[in-house]
This record gives C-alpha cells, structure tokens and sequence, in this order.
C-alpha cells in the first residue's frame, strides 16, 4: 500500500524549500491539488496550484462528505478556505504521495486513511535561526507585516507542542540546518518506507 509522506514544521522551518527539492529528488511520490474558495491569482491555473470553487460548491462537497479537512482563514477580503477533498485523485493501491500541511490537516488525513498511511516529515530549526530567517524573508517582501510574523511564530508554540506532537506518534524529526542535508535525510527516509513495503509483501 502506499503512503502519504506528510510535510510539516513551524514558520519558517524551510518546508516549502525542502518540498521543492523533493520534487525533483522524488519524482515517484505524487502531489495532491487541494481546493480553496480563495480567487485564483494571475499566473495560476486551475487545477495546477489549486482547485479554484466558491463557497456553495464547497458546502455541497461538505454535505457529501467528500471533504477530509478545510481550514477558513479570516482575510480582509472575507473567509478563504483550504480543503483537501475525497474526489479520487488520492489512490493508495497504486501511488504515494508527498504533501505539505500543517499539523491539524495531518492528523485529520491520519484519521480519514489510518495511522499506518501517514509518514509524518518533521522538520526542525533551532528557534533563533528560525527567527533570523523569517525576519530576512519578510524584509523582502514589499510590505512586510512584522507583526504577523510574530503572532506565528507565538503560535507555532502551541500548535506544535511536545504533548500534541507525541499524541500524534510524531516522533522522529529532521533538522534543516544545511538545505541539502536535510534534503537528503528525508529522501533516505522516504526510501526506507519504500523497502520497507517490500519486505512485507
Ligand atoms: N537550510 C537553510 N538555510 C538557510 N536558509 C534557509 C534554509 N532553508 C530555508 N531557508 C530560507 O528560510 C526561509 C523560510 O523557508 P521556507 O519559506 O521554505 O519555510 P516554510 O516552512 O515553508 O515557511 P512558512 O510556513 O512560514 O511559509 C526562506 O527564506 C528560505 O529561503
């Protein structure tokens, strides 16, 4: 059976970075296209970064029951909702998968599949660099917003707490000091569960 390889880690940790990498280091595992009601951005397509619905169509994917998780956001420009939908692009008998979520949509993809078709990737980074580099991130921006970059970061206590960590099995860890290394690291963990499969078939 395969897996889904779940991406996760505080603000700033460098998930997007590793998920980029592994793309290209993994070419095996799939993604998954997520839905949101958010409204597509220039250069966006639909279907590629996300599948573009308004609210109703989401409320009636609800009622079916066809959504796993969904995350509302409140915005200036009203709710915008993030949800990964049952509709049959996630085939465990044929496929893994690598996604990058926060820890709530983890352990709602581990309820809705079961504990032993998630692989959770951790990822960690002494606090104070994380700091620098989330502060160095956000001075490029073009309006940076300091003090969301604050909230976050307060946040990230509690919502990736040793207790809640644990009470999800999330157990092992990798340290993104050097991008490649850790890069690597994951890749030979990801390779272990592959091995894994087949000496149990
Ligand atoms: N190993 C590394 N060494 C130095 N800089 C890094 C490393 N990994 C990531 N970064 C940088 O740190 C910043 C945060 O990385 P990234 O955006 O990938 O994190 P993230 O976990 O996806 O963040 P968020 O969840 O807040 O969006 C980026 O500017 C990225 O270029």
């Amino acid at each position: 059976m395969g897996k889904i390889f779940y991406l996760m880690g505080k603000s700033a940790s460098g998930k997007d970075s590793i998920y980029k990498r592994l793309r290209s280091v993994c070419p095996e595992l799939k993604s998954i296209v997520l839905y949101t009601t958010r409204p597509m951005r220039d250069g966006e397509q639909e279907g590629v970064e996300y599948h573009f619905i308004d609210g109703t169509r989401l409320k009636n994917l609800e009622q079916s029951g066809r959504v796993i998780e969904v995350r509302t956001y409140q915005t200036v420009f009203g709710p915008w909702s993030y949800a990964t939908v049952d509709d049959g692009q996630i085939d465990l008998a044929k496929n893994s998968y690598l996604v990058i979520g926060t820890l709530d949509s983890y352990e709602k993809l581990r309820e809705y599949y079961g504990k032993k078709a998630l692989v959770p990737l951790y990822v960690t980074v002494d606090d104070g660099v994380r700091l620098e580099r989330a502060l160095a991130r956000e001075r490029q921006q073009k309006e940076p917003k300091y003090a969301e970059l604050c909230r976050r970061f307060l946040a990230d206590e509690a919502d990736f707490s040793p207790e809640r960590l644990k009470g999800l099995d999330v157990t092992e860890s990798f340290e993104n000091r050097e991008l490649e290394e850790c890069v690597r690291a994951i890749a030979d963990r990801i390779q272990m569960e592959g091995r894994r499969e087949e000496a149990d078939r």
